[in-house]
């Protein structure tokens, strides 16, 4: 039996999980940390998880000893999905091989260069078309704003983008919907107790391994595409290059480059890049209908900045602090992590005097950093001043650790801050997000599950002015 920090017993956390629909709300954890300190022990489905609570405990752990903790628990559940390929889901060698080609070619490809920039600008564009169509009549933004995220991606890792109304595109985020959904829910925990349950029940795992076959087959199906067309010396995205590095390592022992790499990679890459960002606008017009103060402030901002015409580039963020600085308070705000992505210890470690063995899952609780009381002036309140000096520019704030930090910090994290920047400034120059007429309140309660979106809503976007 080996010794973990304290916590409360086994069946006061598993009645907790029960009382909050067999879902960890984040409010459970910060509650239990008052009790037991910022590094404490709950137990999980099957395993005892350690969650890292407040600013301090979660830099000591992801930053200070970023290696210690830079392994992912891969539990029945995830192993049958991912079977530990490419990045998110895998550890060790494959991991660090994988992990390091994405980084490297996602910055070939044009991260932080002019050509992924050049990409979300013109999806920026589509996006606003699309709204402008509904000619201020209430839409719900989900679907364009999904396609408009998950097309930088495709055409990145494919190389082509979807129309919003294409069956196949559609049907991928589908599958995208459905798989994080599934986490965390009833018949998920049991997968994770008894990994064996589909012998007996079947039908709870059917959508959610039906939706990991959907993506997994279009990236295979993409993949032989690109085979019949090869790069040869000019590789034209993530695929041309994977398979080039396929061809360059084949007589490569230590190689972990092949087609189920790669095919999860595509799957890591297109998962964790549409629903985290597309969520994130989700939030950001809803609160921009609920603050239409701080809304009107962003489009003079804008205004002054830019016009009604000029093309918004990131290096612009500096013309904008209070609009950059309200991006980040929407991230803070509206927290769309549950916890944080787990991790686990590769090696026995003490950290601020708690001892925690290896193999033991850690949680490093985002949620609690975002709310402390003693890191931002009013927590529960959106206020853009959060990431404001006194003279009104722009501060970054290292204790927004929306991206993780440390060994395992996102891999898509500047793409993803570029894509927020465009994307937010161009909808907000074009449009005013109000409420349908009648409509007094909005859901402001997020849709708990691996990532926290919003409920599904309707707004109207208004063409301002200069864009009708
Ligand atoms: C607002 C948008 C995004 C947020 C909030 C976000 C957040 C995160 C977080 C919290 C992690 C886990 C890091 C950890 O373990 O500490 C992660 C990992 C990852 N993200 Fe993102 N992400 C975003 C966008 C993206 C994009 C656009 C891509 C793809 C281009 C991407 C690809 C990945 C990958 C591949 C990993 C796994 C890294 C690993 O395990 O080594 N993410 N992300």
């Amino acid at each position: 039996w080996k010794k973990y920090p304290p916590g409360p017993p086994m069946l006061l956390s598993a009645v907790k999980i029960v009382q909050c629909g067999f879902r960890i709300h984040p409010d459970i954890l910060v509650e239990t940390a008052k009790q037991y300190g910022s590094i404490f022990t709950i137990w999980g489905a099957s395993q005892p998880l350690v969650i890292l609570s407040g600013f301090e405990a979660v830099k000591e752990g992801l930053i200070k000893h970023s290696e210690i903790f830079s392994g992912r628990p891969v539990t029945p559940f995830y192993k049958a999905i991912a079977k530990e390929k490419g990045i998110v889901f895998s550890n060790g060698h494959t991991w660090k091989q994988q992990r390091k080609f994405g980084l490297v070619t996602l910055r070939k490809l044009g991260l932080g260069k002019k050509g992924v920039e050049n990409q979300i600008q013109e999806e920026a564009q589509q996006l606003v078309e699309t709204f402008a169509r509904a000619k201020g009549q209430p839409i719900d933004p989900s679907i364009p704003i999904i396609n408009s995220v998950s097309n930088v991606i495709c055409a990145l890792v494919f190389g082509h983008r979807y129309s919003v109304d294409d069956e196949e595109f559609l049907k991928l985020i589908k599958a995208i919907e459905n798989g994080v959904k599934f986490g965390g829910t009833f018949f998920h925990l049991l997968y994770e107790v008894i990994p064996g349950i589909m012998k007996y029940i079947s039908w709870p795992y059917k959508t959610v391994f039906g939706a990991a076959d959907v993506v997994l087959s279009h990236a295979r199906k993409e993949t032989e595409n690109h085979r019949k067309q090869p790069a040869q010396h000019d590789p034209r995205d993530f695929i041309d290059y994977y398979l080039l590095q396929m061809e360059k390592s084949k007589n490569d022992p230590t190689s972990t480059y092949d087609d189920e790499n790669l095919a999860q990679c595509i799957s890591d890459l297109f998962v964790a890049g549409t629903d985290t960002t597309s969520a994130t606008l989700q939030w950001g017009l809803l609160l921009m209908m609920t603050h239409p103060d701080i809304q009107e402030k962003i489009q003079k901002e804008i205004e002054d900045a830019f016009g009604s015409s000029q093309l918004i580039s990131y290096q612009d963020r500096k013309k904008a602090p209070y609009t950059f600085a309200t991006i980040h308070e929407i991230q803070r705000f509206k927290c769309i992590l549950l916890a944080g992505n787990p991790r686990e210890t590769v090696q026995d470690v003490n950290i601020l005097g708690s001892f925690i063995p290896k193999g033991t899952t850690i949680v490093p609780d985002v949620h609690s950093v975002c709310y402390d009381p003693k890191l931002w002036e009013t927590p529960q309140k959106f206020n853009p001043n959060h990431f404001l000096d006194k003279d009104g520019q722009f501060v970054d704030r290292e204790e927004l650790l929306l991206f993780g930090a440390g060994a395992r910090v996102c891999v898509g994290k500047e793409m993803a801050k570029i894509e927020l920047f465009i994307f937010f400034t161009n909808l907000l120059r074009a449009f005013t997000f109000k409420l349908p007429e009648g409509v007094k309140e909005v859901n402001t309660e997020p849709v708990l599950g691996l990532t926290m979106p919003p409920h599904h809503y309707k707004l109207c976007a208004i063409a301002r002015p200069s864009n009708s």
